[in-house]
């Protein structure tokens, strides 16, 4: 059981130029692991994501790869049967800026939604598990945060709305894109170990994206450091540290 991803290209056509955004990548997500995916910004992480997903917008466009999840091929799969692997098979958290909670509706509505958009489950069934799911990533008063709209709640607290959300089916993988780093650093540090623990709990293995290496080196079982489109270093997380081979790794080491 594994998320592979071979020699995926995603370009985006923009007026004056192709941006090979991601250009050539191929790794395997193996349950219970995180693969940290690290790099300057503009280098192809989220567009890495958005791929395996099948969320790339015009003028963006998958090019040719192979993304498969247990032998079932996603890039060819028909949306719906795409979104509804989304969220059961594979979820996504993403940076609080983007693709953010609806802002009209109310937390327990979105979560609610989710559950029921994906199982059979009544609606009161739906309900307890929305709130449990607020409950496990320690929102104080489920109950309460369930009743709110996204812009009552701070920064921290809608991040974790969204783990939970990322969470609520158990999916069997996971994707981080940069999760935390809009939150101040104590926010940060409780955030992932919170998230950490939780994935653990599920056995999910996790595509973790960052550029924040304090956090890889606290987290990844393995890295990949991409640049320019491409993944120039991918081992395991301890061996690439020790003994970066390529010198853009060296250097970005040298930035810690
Ligand atoms: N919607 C878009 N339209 C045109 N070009 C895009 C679009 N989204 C991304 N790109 C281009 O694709 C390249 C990769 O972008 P991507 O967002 O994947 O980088 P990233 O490594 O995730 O950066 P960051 O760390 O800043 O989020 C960049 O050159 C970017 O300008």
């Amino acid at each position: 059981m594994a998320l592979v991803v071979e020699d995926l290209r995603t370009y985006y056509f923009q007026p004056s130029k192709t941006v090979q955004a991601v250009d050539g990548v191929s790794f395997s997500l193996l349950p219970e692991k995180t693969l940290c995916l690290v790099g300057e910004s503009g280098c192809g992480k989220s567009a890495v994501a958005l791929s395996l997903l099948g969320l790339i917008e015009p003028p963006g466009k998958i090019i040719t790869g192979r993304v498969s999840l247990d032998g079932r091929e996603l890039l060819a799969m028909p949306p719906p049967e795409l979104r509804q692997l989304r969220g059961q098979d594979l979820a996504i958290i993403f940076q609080n800026s983007r693709y953010s909670l609806h802002p009209s509706l109310t937390i327990g509505i979105q979560l609610v939604e989710t559950v029921l958009s994906h199982s059979g489950v009544t609606v009161s069934a739906a309900r307890e598990m929305a709130v449990d799911a607020l409950r496990r990533v320690r929102l104080p008063d489920p109950v309460k945060i369930f009743n709110r709209y996204p812009f009552e709640l701070s920064g921290g607290m809608r991040q974790r709305v969204m783990i939970a959300m990322a969470l609520l089916l158990k999916p069997r993988f996971l994707i981080a894109d940069e999760p935390t780093s809009s939150l101040d650093i104590t926010t940060q540090t409780h955030i992932l170990d919170e998230l950490m623990e939780l994935k653990e709990q599920f056995g999910a293995g996790m595509l973790f994206i960052t550029h924040d290496l304090a956090v890889v080196a606290e987290i990844a079982d393995e890295v990949a450091v991409m640049r320019q489109g491409k993944i120039v270093e991918h081992g395991p997380v301890r061996e690439v540290f020790q003994n970066p081979v390529h010198p853009y790794t060296e250097q970005l080491l040298q930035s810690l």
